[in-house]
Order: structure tokens, then C-alpha cells, then sequence
């Protein structure tokens, strides 16, 4: 990346800065994935480098996992961790209630075993990612590769009984292949359009045999940073409330990234 930020890098950035202010020194801090979370870590990396921070990073993919080596963020595993402080994230779309549809870039499982391990899940996007229902973003599930034909047969039988508007899924491709997880799996994903009660969908779905996770997060996200291309934040929090705030001096500072 070379000259001045897109607006869009520029919201992402925003939002991953101010999404710092929940990380203290000697806390343990889940790393999600994606290209929002990958501003996230840069901020924490420049944090750790040039004013001593003191964290410890658990990625939720070998991709963060690189990132967060690069910039100088001490990683280790969630195993190792045991339990987390708080987990920073982006998502696919979230709603009124702070649930989300996350998976977009195939790290769902463990983004969802992470941030369920954390006392606090703080997600992090630019305003195209608020929707008044989910479900317009395809919906991914992590499947097992075994049988994984009769898993999307099992699932497609399994749509017509529930409140959505569309019912299509897709395998999810790399090129000519599968797109293969870091767990070895695969995703479907499901084009649902409208998922009128997303509890009820993930409690189902999860009960398919095949199965291993849908990227839908109930009750799991506890504020959302949304970020805006001219340095504007809005943190929704769900203990703090709403606050709007103009962060102009980051987006000033977020040209200092952009030859990364
Ligand atoms: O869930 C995810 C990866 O599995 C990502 O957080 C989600 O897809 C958002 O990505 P981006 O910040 O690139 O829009």
C-alpha cells in the first residue's frame, strides 16, 4: 500500500485505533482476522514497539498469527492463555443487538472460541457493516469435509422449516478448490437474505450432523467501534451506551501506514 489512505482504510483505522483504548498493559487479548482486525494489530504492534505496552496476543488465524509477529506482538495460544481480557475483531454485519455474522474470511471457529473465551468482545467496522436484519451477507458455516455433500443436502432440508428469505448455499472456492480452513474444514455459505430469528438459526444449524460452527455471534458482542472515513468514531457500548466521538488526529496519523 503506498500514498494516502482510501476512506475506506482510513474508517477501518479509526476504528481499530480508538478500539485500542480497551487493551491495558499486562492484558491478554484476542487478535480476530480480516482486513479491519489487520489495522487492530498494526495499532497494538506501534503501541507495543513505541510505548512499552505490555500484551499478549492470541490470533484466531495463522494469518493474524504472521501479522501479529511482524509488528512485535508477543503471540501465544488460546490453550496457553486459557482466558482472554478482551478480544478485538472485525464482523461481516452487525445489528441493533450487537449480534453478527463473522466469517467472512473463513476464520469463524476459532473467532468464536476466542471471543467467547474473553470477558469483553469489542468489534470493530466501518458503517457499511450495520444492517437492520442479518442475513443480506451469506451466512458462513464450518463443515467437516467427510460427507460434506450429504451436509449441504441435510442443511438445504433443514432451511425450508426456518424464517428466511432465501435458501441457497454454495461452497465455498479457492480457485479450482475447496477453500480449506485452518482446522482443515470447508465453509458453506448460505444465502439466506433475511434471518428473522438468528438464535433459532444458529441453535439449528449447529445441530446438523457435519456441522462444526455457523458464524452467527449471539449475545457474544459487548460494544462495537464503528469508524468513519473523516475521523469520526461511534462506540457502541453495550454497559457504557452510545458516544460519538471526532478523532481527527488519527486519521491524520493513519498516513504514517499507508506504505505498509
Ligand atoms: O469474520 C471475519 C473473518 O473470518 C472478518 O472479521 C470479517 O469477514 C470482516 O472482515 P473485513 O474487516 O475484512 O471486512
Amino acid at each position: 500500500m503506498t500514498g494516502e489512505l482510501s476512506p475506506i482504510d482510513k474508517a477501518k483505522f479509526v476504528a481499530a485505533k480508538r478500539a485500542c483504548d480497551y487493551v491495558e498493559d499486562g492484558m491478554r487479548v484476542g487478535l480476530g482476522t480480516g482486513s479491519t482486525a489487520a489495522w487492530m494489530v498494526r495499532c497494538l504492534g506501534e503501541l507495543v514497539r513505541d510505548d512499552g505496552l505490555n500484551i499478549v496476543g492470541v490470533p484466531t488465524s495463522s494469518r493474524t498469527a504472521d501479522l501479529a509477529r511482524q509488528v512485535g506482538i508477543n503471540v501465544t495460544s488460546l490453550d496457553e492463555a486459557r482466558w482472554l481480557d478482551v478480544t478485538i475483531d472485525g464482523a461481516d454485519e452487525y445489528d441493533g443487538n450487537l449480534n453478527l455474522i463473522k466469517g467472512g474470511g473463513g476464520a469463524l471457529l476459532q473467532e468464536k472460541i476466542v471471543a467467547t473465551a474473553s470477558d469483553q468482545m469489542v468489534v470493530i467496522a466501518d458503517i457499511s457493516k450495520k444492517v437492520e436484519t442479518l442475513g443480506a451477507f451469506p451466512l458462513p458455516i464450518e463443515i467437516i469435509p467427510f460427507g460434506w455433500q450429504t451436509t449441504k443436502a441435510l442443511v438445504e432440508e433443514t432451511l425450508i422449516g426456518l424464517d428466511v428469505l432465501g435458501r441457497t448455499t454454495t461452497l465455498r472456492m479457492n480457485g479450482d478448490a475447496a477453500f480449506v480452513t485452518d482446522e482443515g474444514n470447508y465453509i458453506l455459505d448460505l444465502h439466506l437474505h433475511r434471518i428473522a430469528n438468528p438464535r433459532q438459526m444458529s441453535l439449528v444449524i449447529n445441530q446438523i450432523p457435519g456441522v462444526v460452527e455457523n458464524g452467527l455471534f449471539i449475545d457474544i458482542c459487548d460494544a462495537v467501534v464503528i469508524g468513519y472515513g473523516s475521523g469520526k468514531v461511534e462506540v457502541h457500548d453495550i454497559n457504557a451506551g452510545t458516544v460519538e466521538e471526532d478523532k481527527i488526529d488519527f486519521v491524520e496519523s493513519a498516513n504514517l501506514f499507508s506504505d505498509l
